[in-house]
């Protein structure tokens, strides 16, 4: 079952997360991995206790943040982001306390922090791991005596934020190295999420590539399969924001209605030749799928009087083509194709594995 929260979702429980909001924050998990991570998501969500959200860069824990915030109690009060690893630590200090005036050069008024500006609603403190030692004392005391002082100031100010962070290192490590406070630590992480890197939920891979499509000012209705194959394979080191790019890069080459696998980044592959054949292929599948018509291959020797290329067909193409068929009919997911295919997850797995290697290197398609 599709696990989209433009719609209320009877998988997690959670509310939907589309409204009010971009559609790029909907989040998409078809993984186990992910629903799993949404139930507890959805348990945390009502309470007002702080969360740490734990996982690789670009795996959307700001997403996971905005929806603990959007399926809460403080769903209709602001959600205030701030990078703690883009500010220098004086300027991030003014940032989340705010400055009175005259604090400091240029500080021409007072002005109120964004810990004051997440009042009642939550405070998002991305890349927590960064912050600098003498900040992270203050931030505990505002943790702690529920207020702020504005830097420069002698009042304080009672705030009333939920505070979520999120960090993509090892924060133990960096307690235990004397880099992040153990206090601070135990504070900030009494309600833990861990998002897996999108290598471990290879289902969500295709639903999400859709999804950022959808995102595309261009018409553009899907990718082919060899460009499926090539996402499927690669291990996206720099998760669903790598994924996210790689799709704005095939949408701005696409030439017909499909994003072609020559239209997606070059570096997802160390090698990237594909032979002309492959490509006829997969334009004849483009044009198909976008008229929904049988489509003459370009490239290709049809009706020549001998034998058609579907005659000339190895098995293994044959297999190949049946497979991202079937994984193309069951929406990308791995567990319900394998499931349809009558094979293990495993198998299946590395089958794909295969195609794209034997695409990368060069003799898939070729005719003998
Ligand atoms: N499950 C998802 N469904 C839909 N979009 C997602 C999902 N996960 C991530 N994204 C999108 O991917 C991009 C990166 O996500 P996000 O910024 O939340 O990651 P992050 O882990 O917070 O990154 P960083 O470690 O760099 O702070 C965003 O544009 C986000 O909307």
């Amino acid at each position: 079952m599709e696990h989209e929260h433009g719609s209320t979702c009877s998988i997690c429980g959670l509310v939907p997360l589309a409204r009010g909001l971009r559609r790029a924050d909907r989040v998409i998990a078809r993984s186990a991995a992910m629903q799993e991570l949404l139930k507890r998501a959805a348990r945390f969500a009502p309470s007002e206790a702080p969360v740490m959200v734990r996982g690789e860069t670009g795996t959307g824990k700001e997403v996971i943040a905005r929806t603990l915030h959007a399926n809460g109690p403080r769903a209709g009060k602001p959600f205030v982001a701030v990078n703690v690893a883009a500010l220098p630590a004086e300027l991030l200090e003014s940032e989340l306390f705010g400055h009175g005036k005259g604090a400091f050069t240029g500080a021409a008024a007072s002005r109120r922090g964004l810990f004051e500006e997440a009042n009642e609603g939550t405070l998002f403190l991305d890349e927590i791991g960064e912050m600098a030692l003498p900040l992270q004392a203050k931030l505990l005391r505002a943790l702690q005596d529920g207020e702020v002082r504005r830097v420069g100031e002698n009042r304080s100010f009672a705030v009333d934020a939920r505070i979520v962070c999120a960090t993509h290192r090892d924060l133990a490590s960096r307690v235990a190295a004397g880099q992040f406070r153990e206090d601070l630590y135990f504070r900030l992480k009494v309600l833990t999420l861990n998002v897996p890197p999108l290598r471990e939920r290879p289902e969500d891979v295709l639903p999400l590539a859709l999804q950022f499509l959808g995102e595309e000012k261009r018409p553009l209705t899907g990718f082919t399969e060899a460009a499926k194959a090539r996402l499927l394979a690669h291990s996206w080191p720099g998760n669903v924001r790598e994924l996210q790019n790689a799709v704005k890069h095939g949408a701005a080459l696409a030439q017909g209605a499909l994003v072609d696998r020559d239209d997606l980044p070059e570096d997802l592959e160390s090698s990237d030749r594909t032979p002309s054949a492959a490509r006829g292929q997969d334009d004849a599948d483009a044009l198909q799928a976008a008229d929904g018509r049988g489509a003459v291959r370009e490239g290709t020797t049809l009706d020549r009087g001998g034998p058609s290329e579907h005659e000339l067909r190895s098995l293994a193409e044959v297999e190949r083509e049946h497979i991202l068929r079937v994984l193309d009919a069951c929406g990308g997911s791995q567990a319900e194709a394998a499931r349809v295919l009558g094979i293990a997850r495993n198998t299946l797995w590395r089958k794909l594995r295969g195609f794209a290697e034997t695409e990368a290197g060069g003799t898939q398609g070729a005719r003998s």
